[in-house]
């Protein structure tokens, strides 16, 4: 592994993929179709990621917090430090998380506790000015979620699971425990003449229960399939990718895998992503559900609360396994 020579950031250096050589089975759910939910429940057994197609957002929400973003993204250094460091919640660069992990990132993080929530630690959305931003932000927020609680009927309905809401529930609880994060991967001129990409965001899972995914046109977000190989996934702006977050995972007993995934950061085009994860309130247990248990079959995992993984989780670096102390 290379890394780049600045010490202060020590982000490492990744093979590039090939030019446009794309994964052509990322599985493709059209919400508007009879048979999307058994299609849902087996992109998320064999990947644990899929993309959602006529899922009825209109694509001026997305475009508009996007142009909000890249406002902000453009704003001097300075400015932007403002409204930073996030601890959790606010502007952070290249560091991400408490514990050393760096990429080729920008990014700004929210807490979605209370609906519509509030903004008191973020120093320029508080600001007259920001008021296009602060509603682009709720609006956009308020439709992903409520995609997310689709998707999560349409696995409960296809799993059997009653009541049909056994999932959703979780994340449209008043006191759910919701992260939005906006994310912005500059070009990186130091890649310029060299065959090779900076990593972004380095390899993960999403602790929460679902994560829905939009990026502008570029490309960089890769995940790594059940034999772990990488492969990228070819953007495309007007869909949402979901991906199974590591409660999922416990809750369906590890017939969901929460899937690995990580972003590349590209030498000539700056890339845009937002991201809503979806979790449970802090005292919710996180455990297989009974319905879904076999006759005999044993829990792979030691009961915890979302509060206790949670705990875990910032504890963790970003491509440790988090789940590994809590399996039994
Ligand atoms: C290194 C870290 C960053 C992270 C908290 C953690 O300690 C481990 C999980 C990371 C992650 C990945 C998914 C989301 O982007 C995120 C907000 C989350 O809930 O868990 C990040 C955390 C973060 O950036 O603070
Ligand atoms: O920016 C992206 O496309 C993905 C980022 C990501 O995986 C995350 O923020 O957890
Ligand atoms: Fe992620």
């Amino acid at each position: 592994m290379v890394v780049v020579a600045n010490p202060l950031d020590q982000i490492s250096l990744v093979r590039p993929p090939k030019p446009g050589a794309y994964f052509s089975g990322v599985p493709v759910i059209n919400l508007g179709e009879p048979g999307s939910a058994a299609a849902i429940v087996k992109a998320c057994q064999d990947f644990g990621f899929f993309k959602v197609i006529n899922h009825g957002i209109p694509i001026d929400l997305m475009v508009d917090l996007e142009k909000e973003a890249v406002k902000f993204f453009s704003l001097p250094q300075v400015e932007k430090e403002r409204s930073g460091p996030p601890n959790p919640f606010g502007y952070g660069n290249k560091r991400i998380g408490p514990n050393g992990d760096v990429g080729w990132v920008e990014y700004l993080l929210f807490g979605v506790t209370s609906k519509p929530f509030s903004y008191t630690s973020m120093a320029f959305l508080r600001e007259p000015s920001a008021s296009s931003f602060r509603s682009a932000l709720n609006e956009y927020i308020s439709a992903v979620r409520k995609l997310a609680s689709e998707v999560l009927e349409l696995m409960a309905e296809e799993l059997k699971i009653e009541p049909r809401n056994a999932f959703s529930k979780l994340v449209i609880d008043e006191k759910s425990d919701e992260i939005f994060r906006l994310n912005h991967y500059p070009p990186c001129p130091l890649l310029q003449g060299l065959s090779c990409s900076l990593t972004g965001f380095g390899e993960h899972t999403d602790p929460q229960i679902i994560s829905i995914l939009r990026s502008n046109d570029t490309q960089g977000l890769q995940i790594a399939l059940r034999d772990g190989s990488w492969v990228s996934v070819p953007p495309d702006q007007e869909s949402f990718f979901i991906n199974v977050g590591d409660s999922l995972q416990v809750m369906t007993n590890g017939r969901f895998k929460s899937v690995k995934h990580r972003v590349l950061a590209n030498g000539m085009k700056s890339r845009v992503s937002m991201i809503y994860f979806g979790g449970p309130p802090q005292t919710e247990k996180i455990a297989p559900l009974t319905q879904l248990m076999g006759e005999g079959e044993q829990s792979l995992y030691r009961e915890f609360t979302w509060g206790e993984y949670k705990k875990a989780a910032y504890k963790s670096r970003l491509a440790d396994n988090r789940l590994g102390q809590f399996e039994k």
